[in-house]
């Protein structure tokens, strides 16, 4: 049997379709008592890692198991794991309650909780609506409900807030929490960060079927550093000052200030005063995390990526993950971002593979 530990582990796993490698290498744990966000841009492999881990597909290479234990040997899995994913199919003519009742009996659940769930999801008004009616959203609530069936210890949610509207949105997030709070496991993906971003505690974020970053969002954010623009009477003179005060991180920009990190405003204002520099005023940026995602995933779809296939880690970057703002810096301001990868990754990166192409079979 399986361990009871509600522990998703995911090691050096890998997915081939013909020539496209979907899934490289790609290893991370989800602990319970956490929701880890699973992040990636359009075909990061996030599907097909999540099919893997529920058994639906099967490894090139690797394991994904579910209480230490591969999906296929949980015993009754829908008391153990319960998963929401991308066009469920349901029968149309068949209403939301008969849909579950009929779920319900085939894992041996009574027919009392079909209705908890239902009303437990919003949908109780509709439970004698046939799901082939069903809007987008809707059909998102009814795979939820059947998930929880088995009330399972382990939810894994394959991009559960497509279609729902922001109530929805705002009612999952606070599920979600309060089910992780309950001391189990959620693991949710998505390739929007800024959607999932106030529900998660750790990420994981793929690009080209490998990790870019895997740790807690908390050190993620605080990796985001903050830069002071500088516009002063000679740009030239102040960076030379700046320097010689040891600050490091000075670098004229295009419109004529002085990019600063690393140092406050006072500190800048207090080495310029004493240079004789006239400082006409200071603009203190700070990065956003959606924006750093951008520039953690983008090279996926970066045409002629400035870096392609070099020498590849084998073991992902073990959490906390990742120690620096991306070495692309800070885009400049009517910019376009800067490509992050344009120099040397940072320590604890996997570098991004090829673009992969469409087709092969399973
Ligand atoms: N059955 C399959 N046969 C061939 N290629 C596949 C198959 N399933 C997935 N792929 C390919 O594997 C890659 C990863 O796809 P996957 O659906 O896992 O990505 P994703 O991160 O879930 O993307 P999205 O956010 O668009 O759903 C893509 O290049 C996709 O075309």
């Amino acid at each position: 049997m399986h361990d009871g530990s509600g522990r998703i582990a995911v090691q050096n796993l890998t997915k081939q379709f013909g020539a496209v490698t979907a899934v490289n290498n790609l290893s991370f744990t989800v602990d319970p008592g956490s929701v880890t966000g699973f992040l990636g841009p359009n075909g990061a492999g996030k599907t097909t890692t999540l099919r893997m881990l529920l058994g639906l597909v099967t490894p090139t290479s690797g394991a994904a198991t579910i209480n230490g234990r591969p999906h296929s040997q949980l015993g009754n899995p829908a008391r153990v794991v319960g998963a929401v994913l991308e066009n469920e199919g349901f029968h149309p003519k068949r209403t939301a309650r008969n849909h579950l009742r009929v779920y319900a009996a085939a894992i041996g659940v009574p027919d009392q909780r079909v209705d908890e769930m239902l009303g437990l999801v919003g949908l109780a008004p509709a439970a004698d609506r046939k799901a082939g009616g069903f809007s987008l959203g809707m059909r998102q609530r009814l795979a939820l409900a059947t998930a929880l069936l088995g009330d399972p210890q382990v939810l894994v949610l394959d991009e559960p807030s497509n279609g729902l509207d922001p109530e929805g949105i705002a009612w999952l997030r606070t599920f979600l929490r309060s089910f992780a709070q309950q001391g189990r496991t959620v693991l949710v993906s998505s390739h929007l960060l800024s959607e999932v971003e106030q529900t998660i505690d750790q990420v994981v974020i793929v690009s080209a079927g490998m990790t870019r970053y895997y740790g807690p969002l908390e050190q993620l954010r605080a990796s985001q550093q903050s830069r002071v623009l500088v516009q002063s009477a000679d740009a030239n003179a102040l960076v030379t000052a700046l320097r010689e005060a040891g600050l490091n991180q000075v670098e004229p920009t295009p419109d004529g200030r002085v990019a600063v990190s690393g140092a406050t405003v006072q500190q800048i204002g207090d080495i310029s005063a004493k240079a004789s520099i006239a400082v006409y005023g200071m603009q203190e940026e700070k990065a956003d995390l959606e924006q750093l995602f951008f520039q953690l995933t983008s090279p996926q779809y970066g045409a002629g990526a400035p870096y392609q296939q070099q020498q590849q880690q084998q073991q992902p970057p073990p959490p906390p993950g990742w120690g620096g703002p991306p070495q692309g810096g800070f885009p400049q301001s009517g910019q376009q971002p800067q490509q992050p990868y344009q120099q040397t990754p940072p320590p604890g990166f996997q570098q991004p593979g090829q673009q992969q192409g469409w087709g092969g079979q399973q």
